[in-house]
């Protein structure tokens, strides 16, 4: 036991800490020399975000997790309540990861308040894409993450691809607000026939996660239309076609293709195309790079 937390794990030369409360944090916190890099989850942890774990593990000297169900960025008719909490199983993956510490506040703790009046604003683009579909969304994740950057004070921060406009969002967030960290993106994991790996994926049945490669299958025929030299409505019609909609299952929300900041305007070059349809009653995101030739 260090510092007011509980040790979950000890190896000859390695403990991961379990915190629960930000008096815990800021005492393990304040001992640790070096840098520090912080991984922030919703738990449910998977591949992907041990991925992130280990990213983060290589770059700093020290790495803390965060692991926490944000209410404020889910709607009203959301899956906040549902949403699966399973500690026991994360502290096993952030152990194997080699994480020093993990914090998991209670809502009472990160919000001692109640709901915060004051909240970050995301601009245009969080009211685009995702900001659409789920209203107040970013508000809730860039507060969150401002929060947690405050509370953890990390010099690097590291953020899933699979969750492209979020980890957008967060570097544009660090860079207007002067927010001293580096934002690093991770290239998104994915199953080996192509599903992006996420909790939600939890919640599909077995007919439902076949349904759900029409996300996966949708990037890759867009990138291949991109490399075979189409022009960009070309590289969106051959990725509607093999998302298959109206035959797939699955509800399309948007299919778009932008340029990499996800800024307004024509694409020429490197562009990234995005994904996001209801399975069941499942919202799953996917996205992928690809090139467009500049003369196409
Ligand atoms: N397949 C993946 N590859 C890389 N990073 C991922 C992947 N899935 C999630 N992440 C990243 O892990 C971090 C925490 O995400 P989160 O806990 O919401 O997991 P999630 O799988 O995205 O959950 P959900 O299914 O609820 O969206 C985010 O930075 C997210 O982008
Ligand atoms: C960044 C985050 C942890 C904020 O709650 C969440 O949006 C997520 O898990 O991607
Ligand atoms: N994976 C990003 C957080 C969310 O969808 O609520």
């Amino acid at each position: 036991m260090t510092a007011g937390g509980t040790r979950v794990s000890s190896e000859v030369d390695h403990v991961t800490e379990l915190l629960h409360t930000r008096a815990e944090l800021a005492r393990a916190r304040a001992v640790l020399t070096g840098t520090v890099g912080v991984v922030m989850t919703m738990g449910a942890l998977h591949e992907g975000h041990e991925t992130l774990l280990r990213a983060a593990r290589e770059r700093a000297d020290h790495v803390i997790v965060t692991i926490f169900v944000n209410p404020l960025q889910f709607g009203p008719n959301e899956d906040f309540d549902r949403y699966p909490r399973t500690l026991e199983a994360d502290l096993e993956v952030c152990r194997r990861a080699g994480a020093d510490l993990v914090f998991a506040p209670s809502v009472a703790d990160m919000y001692p308040g109640g709901e915060p009046a004051v909240r970050v604003n995301p601009g245009p683009l969080g009211e685009d894409l995702e900001g659409l579909s789920r209203p107040g969304f970013f508000h809730g994740v860039l507060t969150v993450v401002l929060k947690l950057l405050q509370l953890t004070r990390a010099d690097l921060t590291f953020f899933g691809e699979k969750d492209y406009q979020q980890v957008t969002l967060v570097r544009r967030m660090c860079r207007d607000l002067d927010i001293p960290v580096e934002v690093v993106g991770v290239p998104t994991v994915r199953e080996p026939d192509g599903l992006a790996l996420s909790s939600r994926n939890r919640y599909l049945s077995g007919a439902e996660r076949q349904v759900a490669l029409s996300l996966s299958r949708a990037l890759r025929a867009g990138a291949e239309a991109a490399e075979a030299g189409r022009d960009a409505a070309a590289v969106l019609t051959a990725a509607h076609v093999a998302f298959g909609a109206g035959q797939s299952g699955a509800r399309l929300d948007y299919l778009v293709l932008t340029d990499p900041d996800l800024e307004p305007g024509p694409v020429r070059g490197p562009a990234r195309l995005l994904v996001a349809a209801w399975v069941g009653g499942t919202r799953l995101i996917d996205n992928a790079p690809l090139r467009l030739d500049p003369s196409s």
